[in-house]
């Protein structure tokens, strides 16, 4: 018998085909659900050296007009060995009617933006629409987020970065494929 104290009556889908069926405002983003795994490179003018790093994205939702997002990523050493855990946040992609997106994001480096942004058939570009910080996090005023389903299937990511003084800026790019995927 369903017991609710013990299963979650509406688990996330992370297939357009799966069950609850997408809402309907989801249609540009279908392509981003499911997880994704890959690797990037960064750099910041205040950071010593180029950086590269491996992450896993999952995209999912419960038949409402959001997005459930969760991204983690660690550093990687020149032979691609896993060095460190780095930048983890998790958050809700929220798509109007219009394809506009709002998206809230929070991160345990204790930043949390709101962006806002456009979503079409495969593409979501977001940007700042305020960051709040908590008392010791580093100074972060914005950041523009570029999402691109490519025609190889890959989702391509490039994100720029205004903080520590710093004007809004290139800070990370990566290419993501389907985990389990080819
Ligand atoms: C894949 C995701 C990310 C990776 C791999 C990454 C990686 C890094 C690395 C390696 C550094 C140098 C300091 C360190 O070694 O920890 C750094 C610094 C920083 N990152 Fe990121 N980052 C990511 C996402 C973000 C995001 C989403 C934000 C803000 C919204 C952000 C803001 C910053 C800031 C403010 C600094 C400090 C710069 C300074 O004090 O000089 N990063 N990041």
């Amino acid at each position: 018998m369903f017991d609710p104290a013990h299963q979650d009556p509406y688990p996330d889908a992370l297939r357009p085909d799966a069950t609850p069926a997408p809402h309907a405002q989801l249609t540009p983003l279908l392509g981003f659900l499911g997880t994704w795994v890959g690797q990037g490179h960064g750099s910041y003018p205040t950071i010593a050296e180029e950086f590269a790093y491996a992450q896993e994205v999952t995209f999912s939702h419960d038949g409402r007009p959001f997005l459930r997002y969760e991204a983690r990523a660690w550093l990687l050493d020149a032979e691609g060995a896993a060095l460190r855990p780095s930048a983890r946040e998790s958050g809700w992609w929220r798509l109007q009617p219009d394809g506009r997106v709002e998206a809230l994001i929070t991160q345990p480096t204790g930043i949390a933006e709101i962006l806002v942004g456009h979503a079409s058939t495969g593409t979501a570009d977001l940007s700042t629409h305020e960051v709040a910080t908590t008392p010791t996090a580093k100074e972060v005023t914005a950041t523009r987020r570029r999402y691109t389903l490519s025609d190889e299937g890959t989702l391509d990511f490039v994100h720029d970065l205004a903080a520590v003084g710093q004007p809004l800026q290139y800070h990370l790019s990566a290419r993501l494929r389907r985990e389990g995927g080819s």
